[in-house]
């Protein structure tokens, strides 16, 4: 199914792939969350990371969750994998560099089970009603340098006078280069908080062997700007610059402020739009809790999704604090809307 965006690296082949999907594509849900839903403790540097060297078979159990859920698209267990981090953990590099590609393989495995095993879940049918296996695309993520940092810096965005785009390509190489070729579809650059790290990732897409696409997914906590505080839309602007970005979007942001910045990265891409909201709590970095919000709950977020999609989104999930309930139901209101009433879905 990842030959579908492999062969081109412009938009058309992520176009492509949302017309198989059926003009749109369902996004999994917070990785983590539901690895801590499962048992595990994250509470670590490597966060969702440590997983891949403590209980891979719960990265499993979670990208199948997912897919059961409706999901089109699996987003692997690397967030917070990085050499770095896991050399400061003890590891060697080669061993690090080995878990990055598993968090690739432990995705594409989850794909392949759950075509396997599923068999009656996993069919689309056409107008027609000619049967057809539902489009799944495994994205590796790359979290931010704030991510690393392991204290929400990816929240606020201020890396400090020593971080310059040389030293954040430097920083995130070797890690894409891996994940490039750890049979993932495209990179998903997650919870992007200012314009320099976006400019670094567009420049390592242009380097040579990153011969996959990408999304770039920016985080906010304004609906007008990205936590360093420029604007969404001269970061979108760096990303629509790059041929191999297939899909701009946003991700881990309050519900209530994606409406206006999917109308701002309207005005500056054509590019497919891609929103993964998270529940709207507040993240404590430094106790690595979740503060609850009183101003949203799941109902709420899911009861947007038909507006996100009117206002010109078209790749819709969940992030941090959302399950796979919240992915059942977004798959569920999506194609109880769908335009092409034939189209049959067994979720
Ligand atoms: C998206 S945040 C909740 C990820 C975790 C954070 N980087 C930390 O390490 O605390
Ligand atoms: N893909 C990551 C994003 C964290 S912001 C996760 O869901 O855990
Ligand atoms: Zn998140």
């Amino acid at each position: 199914m990842g030959s579908l965006v492999k062969e081109g690296t412009s938009s058309s082949s992520m176009t492509e792939f949302l017309e198989k999907c059926g003009g749109y594509a369902v996004v999994d849900g917070g990785f983590a969350t539901e690895l801590e839903r499962h048992g595990a403790d994250i509470k670590d540097p490597l966060w969702s990371a440590k997983c891949l060297i403590t209980s891979p078979h719960l990265v499993t159990k979670v990208h199948l969750d997912y897919l059961e859920s409706g999901a089109n698209i699996i987003i692997t267990a690397s967030y917070q994998a990085t050499i770095q981090g896991f050399v400061a953990k003890g590891l060697s590099v080669g061993e690090a560099e080995s878990l990055l590609r598993r968090s690739g393989e432990l995705s594409c495995e989850a794909r392949e089970i759950f075509y396997n095993r599923c068999n009656k879940g996993s069919w689309d049918f056409d107008h027609a009603g000619k049967a057809s296996r539902r489009p799944v695309l495994v994205a590796a993520s790359v979290g931010s340098y704030g991510a690393y940092l392991a204290d929400g810096s990816e929240y606020s965005g201020v890396y400090g006078d020593s971080v310059s785009k040389e030293s954040l390509k430097d920083f995130h190489r070797r890690r894409v280069q891996i994940l490039a070729k750890s049979g993932a579809d495209l990179i998903a650059f997650e919870t992007i908080p200012n314009k320099l790290e976006a400019e670094a990732y567009v420049d390592l897409l242009e380097e040579e062997g990153i011969d996959i696409p990408a999304w770039f997914a920016f985080t906010s906590k304004d609906g007008v700007t990205v936590p360093s505080g420029e604007s969404i839309k001269e970061c979108a602007e760096v990303a629509d610059s790059c041929k191999k970005v297939v899909a701009i979007g946003i991700n881990c942001t309050a519900p209530r402020y994606i409406s206006d910045l999917i109308i701002s990265l309207r005005q500056v891409t054509h590019k497919p739009i891609i929103v993964y909201p998270n529940s709207g709590e507040v993240y404590d970095g430094l106790n690595k809790k979740w503060i609850k919000s009183e101003e949203e709950s799941e109902e709420d977020f899911v009861s947007y999704v038909s507006r996100w999609r009117e206002e010109g989104a078209s790749l819709f999930g969940g992030c941090c604090r959302t399950t796979p309930n919240t992915i059942k139901a977004i798959a569920k209101v999506l194609s109880c809307e769908s335009s092409v009433p034939s189209k049959l879905k067994f979720w």
